[in-house]
């Protein structure tokens, strides 16, 4: 029956100064409870002294074919990652086992053939993840697809999981480094990994001659112990299960959980099982999950007799192996003294004449008979005394060995009973190893052939692109000569026309610009000249406006100055004027029945048209004075002439309004009236209807003059806008002349550009006339 041994640690994380428990060598007291361990480390405890002391002798039991576990337990955060992986600067216990497990290797390879593969997986919710599915394209991948525990002849394994030989010490660090980096979304949620359970394992195994012995750790970065999910409390209980089980000597339960279940694959055989319990002080009270579930586990533990059966059977194999090497040495010794008194006898024989029979002396059959016949042979001589007692004491060294032997044989036969176990227990390892050995080659060589179809298939594709590429390639090359050929005549005649279009470009640039700068000093020009034209017309218009207003004003004036003088005349005349109509009035229209006869040349109009033409041409075209074509009558129809000048005929006097129509009768009826004998009040009368007439006319005339006056002032206005016009587009043309200079710039600028361009293509040309020579080449 294998053996099993359990051995558990503590780990105190320490953050805080003060805390309120206290821990020696192997107890940790908190209030009045007491938890007791193997060993405790506290925080002077480096990384390699915990290795020593944990992870040392698993190192050095798988080193001899025996099975270890390592697990870590404690809540999240209080370092059980550290104690296994470390960090940058500190490595854990897992780097620090692989390389001892190197470092043995490379002494062992001389005697032995050693190999380690190594496999890393973590469970999350009863699910399997490969963390180390390397595929054919050497990269690190994740496997998403939960792997199935599988049992095979009593042995459990997990199905389809990476198992890979490792070579050195940096491929394996290198693994563990991808394993560590592909735990569940490690940078997403820093708390996910601390609900999986992250396993390493790794085996080692040794070959010598025809013997075979592996030896595998498996390292379990458990679960958060404070979790309260319900799969990872079910698991850590089933574990503590397996670990009491294991101590109490009966059979492991491994059923409960995928965890148990692939641990239980370990404790088929000796396994020393070690488990490292952490606790961070930062907080007030350590948790007692763990404190408790220690607890649990050593209270059936702390049993030295069941520590001590691996240790005997350690102790036996030992004691058998040196026992075995004892033998071996004395079968040697006695060969060697059987072969020293052999050849001593033979020449004691040849110095007496007598044939020993040395097989019978050996094997000691008829040794007594011998004596006798030697000692009746010898007994006189001398010599035969010292034969006898060297064969005294040869004979007591041959009973002496013989009884050794017999010893041996017998310790031997005990022994074997012993070793029988023992070597069933190996033989069953080495078969199941053997077993995984053929599975795993199984596996391998069905990899590799479905990897060998895939990639001969591949490069058959390939070939035949490849074939085909060159194929195409061979007509390339075949055509190429042809095709350079033709480049560099298209190239020649490329850089032919590029020249003449260089020079023809550089002809025409040259052209354009000296175009452009003759237009625009052509333009310049004439925009000046425009301008000043313009400006001296705008000055000869002005001053013209000017002569203009000022003969017209002068000729206002002076018609102002007549018009006064009318006026004045007027006067007079109304003064006159008025008094023939008091007359006409007094003497015949007071009554209005009266009849009157007005002579036609009583009327002062045919002098006085001479006399006031103005005056009367306003009369005419406003309508108030009608003159009939003979002159025989004047209508007056206007209210301004009111009661002026009256004819009457007999019984056709007309009244409408106070307008009157005078008629003039015919010559025989006229009754002359005769200036005198119209009254001076009548005269005078008619002046002042005259005058005031005229004063009205001329008022009008005034309201005209001054009308034009306003037009006069209104055309000067518009003269000053049109002058402001001129000022206007001459600043507008300030401000073309300045556009002008602007595009002058623009043009220079242009130029300049042109003229880059020009030696850029020029660098074209001659990187083509290159290439077009290389080609040639
Ligand atoms: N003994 C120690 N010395 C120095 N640093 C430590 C120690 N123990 C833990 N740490 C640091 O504390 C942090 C948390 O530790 P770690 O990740 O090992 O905890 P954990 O128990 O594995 O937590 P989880 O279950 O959440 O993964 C890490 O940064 C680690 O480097």
């Amino acid at each position: 029956m294998a053996s099993q041994v359990v051995r558990l640690y503590l780990r105190v994380r320490h953050t805080k100064d003060q805390a309120n428990y206290t821990i020696d060598h192997k107890t940790f007291k908190y209030n009045n409870d007491n938890y007791v361990f193997h060993r405790i480390f506290s925080k002077e405890t480096s990384q390699q002294d915990l290795f020593e002391e944990v992870g040392r002798p698993l190192v050095d039991n798988i080193m001899r074919g025996i099975n270890g576990i390592l697990l870590a337990y404690g809540a999240s955060g209080a370092g059980k990652t550290h104690s296994l992986l470390g960090d940058h600067e500190q490595e854990g216990i897992v780097q620090r086992a692989l390389e001892e497990i190197f470092q043995r290797a490379k002494v062992l390879r001389t005697k032995k053939n050693i190999g380690v593969v190594l496999s890393c997986f973590e469970i999350d919710k009863e699910r399997i993840r490969d963390l180390a599915r390397i595929l054919s394209d050497g990269k690190q991948h994740f496997g998403e697809e939960s792997l199935e525990i599988r049992e095979h002849q009593g042995n459990v394994y997990i199905d389809n999981l990476t198992i890979t030989q490792i070579d050195s010490l940096h491929e394996a660090l290198h693994m563990i480094q991808e394993g560590r980096r592909l735990r569940k979304a490690p940078d997403l949620n820093v708390e996910s990994h601390s609900l999986v359970y992250t396993v390493f394992k790794i085996t080692v195994s040794q070959k010598e001659m025809n013997i075979c012995k592996a030896g595998t750790l498996t390292i379990v970065d458990l679960a958060d112990s404070d979790s309260v999910q319900e799969g990872i409390t079910k698991t850590l209980e089933s574990l503590r299960h397996l670990i009491v089980d294991l101590q109490q000597g009966h059979h492991a339960s491994s059923d409960e959980s995928t965890l148990t279940k692939i641990l239980a694959s370990n404790l088929k055989h000796n396994c020393l099982t070690s488990v490292l319990f952490h606790i961070n002080n930062s907080q007030d009270k350590p948790s007692h999950n763990t404190l408790d579930y220690s607890n649990n586990c050593y209270s059936h533990i702390n049993n030295p007799s069941a520590e001590s059966v691996v240790f005997k059977s350690q102790q036996q194999i030992m004691r058998i192996r040196k026992l075995q090497d004892e033998i071996l040495d004395l079968k040697h010794q006695i060969d060697k003294a059987q072969e020293i008194h052999e050849s001593k006898l033979r020449g004691f024989g040849d110095i007496i004449g007598f044939n020993i029979d040395i097989e019978s002396v050996i094997n000691g059959n008829n040794m007594e008979k011998e004596k006798k016949n030697i000692e009746s042979h010898v007994n006189s001589v001398e010599v035969l005394d010292e034969v006898q007692i060297r064969n005294k004491r040869l004979e007591l060294k041959l009973k002496k060995n013989s009884k050794i032997f017999e010893d041996l044989q017998k310790f031997e036969s005990k022994n074997k009973d012993r070793n029988s176990e023992q070597i069933k227990t190996l033989e069953d390892q080495i078969k199941s190893v053997k077993i995984e050995i053929i599975e795993l080659n199984e596996k391998i060589q069905e990899n590799v052939r479905k990897k060998l179809n895939s990639r001969t298939e591949e490069l058959n594709q390939v070939l035949l692109s490849n074939h085909m590429e060159l194929e195409e390639k061979a007509a390339v090359i075949h055509n190429l000569p042809f095709t350079l050929q033709s480049i560099a005549s298209d190239m020649r005649a490329v850089i032919e026309y590029k020249e003449l279009g260089k020079s023809e470009l550089e002809f025409e640039l040259s052209k354009k610009f000296q175009q452009n700068e003759e237009n625009h000093s052509k333009n310049m020009v004439k925009i000046k000249q425009e301008s000043e034209q313009s400006l001296k017309t705008l000055d000869s218009k002005m001053r013209g406006f000017e002569t203009e207003c000022n003969i017209y004003i002068r000729e206002k004036c002076e018609k102002i100055k007549r018009i006064e003088k009318e006026i004045i005349g007027l006067y007079n005349l109304f003064v006159d004027h008025d008094r023939l109509v008091k007359n006409i009035e007094s003497g015949v229209f007071n009554h209005g029945i009266k009849p009157i006869y007005i002579t036609i040349h009583d009327i002062p109009k045919p002098p006085q048209r001479e006399k006031f033409p103005y005056l009367f041409k306003s009369l005419m075209t406003n309508g108030v004075l009608t003159s009939s074509k003979d002159n025989n009558f004047i209508k007056i129809s206007t209210s301004l002439f009111t009661k002026k000048y009256v004819n009457t005929k007999k019984n056709n006097l007309n009244t409408i309004g106070t307008n009157f129509r005078v008629t003039f009768p015919p010559a025989e009826k006229v009754v002359e009236i005769k200036p005198d004998e119209i009254d001076d009040e009548e005269k005078e009368k008619e002046k002042e209807e005259d005058s005031s007439e005229k004063s009205l006319i001329l008022q009008d005339e005034a309201g005209k003059l001054q009308q034009k006056a306003l037009d006069l002032v209104k055309k000067v206005k518009l003269a000053k806008m049109t002058i402001n016009g001129l000022e206007q587009r001459s600043e507008e043309l300030d401000v073309e002349i300045k556009k002008m200079s602007c595009d002058r710039d623009k043009h220079k600028e242009m130029y300049t550009n042109l003229m880059k361009s020009k030696i850029e293509s020029k660098i074209v040309i001659d990187s083509q006339k290159r290439l077009l020579n290389k080609y040639i080449i």
